[in-house]
């Protein structure tokens, strides 16, 4: 098998709009690749989403127009990058964004490709052509570097909001044309329409402000107070793993290493006592304040500020002062 000598990143299209995870991804590739870095596109015929991602620097788009492959299912779309494989040549690494699609589609290309896959990276760099792929292991405990030497190409999901997306100009971008992928359809399962949820990961992957609340604070009350301090903070809140048994919480608020990575200029931890799991979230955070009662508790570490005391009557005084 011949490898190419490129490095290719998968553009993740959500309802005719790129994800902004794919920006992130292709400035970081650009960052440690001395391969040219080529950006997997598939729209609609009538779109025109490679003007929008030229702008992020890409050495080449791979430009498959194809109205019924836009919508479809997660084989449908493993099948047909498999063919555009088969079609170009093998690419010395394919990286996909660790979202539901590509937390889907990336192991079952890798299965048909035969190679390997490291999933929910935190860093990537290479020694020559070589892909190390840093993410968290046994429990979150220790970083694992895993490597793919005899396979290709060797392939990863990275987290949104892990790498900053930074635009730049490339005079030198190709764009190439994908004509007749053949892929094969599913006659499975059938997607009838597709609309976008009203709340999605995004609202606290991008928020500039996150009160996270934890199980010391998990009272109706604690998170009532919690709730109002947010809104006179304009902050989005965010749970830890313990707060989704409840009905108003879910994996969409949930921080952490399971949940979201988030990346605010102010998170202020109510009752949270700093597992891995969950600081495995928060370490681009700007500035962050922790209130706990116990004064060993690990999230201090991870605190620019901290309180040792109760949560509520810490988010009643602030709330009270704003
Ligand atoms: C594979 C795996 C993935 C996981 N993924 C995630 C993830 O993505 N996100 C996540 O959050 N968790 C995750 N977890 C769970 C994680 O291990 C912890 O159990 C969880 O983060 C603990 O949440 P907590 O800090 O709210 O609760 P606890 O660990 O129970 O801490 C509560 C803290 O509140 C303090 N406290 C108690 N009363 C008060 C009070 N009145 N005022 C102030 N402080 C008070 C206590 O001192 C304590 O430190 C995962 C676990 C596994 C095994």
């Amino acid at each position: 098998m011949t490898v190419i000598k490129e490095n290719w990143v998968f553009v993740e299209t959500d309802l005719n709009k790129i994800n902004p995870v794919t920006y992130e991804l292709i400035t970081k590739m650009k960052q440690i690749s001395h391969d040219p870095v080529v950006a997997i596109l598939i729209e609609k015929s009538d779109a025109n989403l490679e003007t929008e991602l030229s702008e992020y620097g890409p050495d080449k788009i791979l430009l498959v127009k194809d109205d019924e492959l836009v919508d479809g299912d997660d084989l449908e779309l493993t099948d047909a990058l498999n063919k555009l494989i088969q079609k170009q040549g093998t690419p010395n690494t394919f990286i996909f964004p660790a979202t539901v699609v590509g937390r889907s589609v990336a192991p079952r290309l890798q299965a048909r490709l035969r190679t390997g896959l490291t999933a929910d990276c935190l860093d990537l760099k290479f020694e020559d052509d070589l892909l190390v792929q840093t993410k968290p292991s046994y429990g979150d405990n220790i970083m694992c570097e895993i490597t793919i030497p005899n396979h290709h190409p060797q392939m990863a999901t990275a987290r949104p909001n892990v790498f900053t997306a930074e635009k730049e100009n490339n005079p030198a971008l190709k764009i190439e044309e994908i004509d007749n992928l053949e892929w094969e359809k599913d006659t499975k399962l059938q997607i009838k329409s597709q609309v976008l949820p009203l709340k999605t990961s995004n609202d606290i992957a991008k928020a500039q402000r996150i009160v996270a609340l934890g199980r010391g604070d998990k009272t109706e009350a604690g998170i009532g107070i919690a709730n109002n301090l947010a809104k006179k903070l304009h902050a989005t809140v965010g749970v830890t793993r313990p707060l989704t048994d409840l009905d108003q919480y879910t994996i969409t608020e949930q921080i952490g290493q399971s949940g979201q990575t988030v990346a605010p200029d102010l998170l202020i931890n109510l009752g949270i006592s700093g597992a891995v799991q969950y600081t495995a979230g928060i370490s681009n955070a700007k500035i962050v304040v922790s209130v706990n009662t116990d004064e060993n508790a690990q999230i201090f570490k991870y605190s620019d500020y901290y309180f040792v005391g109760n949560a509520l009557e810490f988010s009643k005084a602030l709330e009270a002062i704003l």
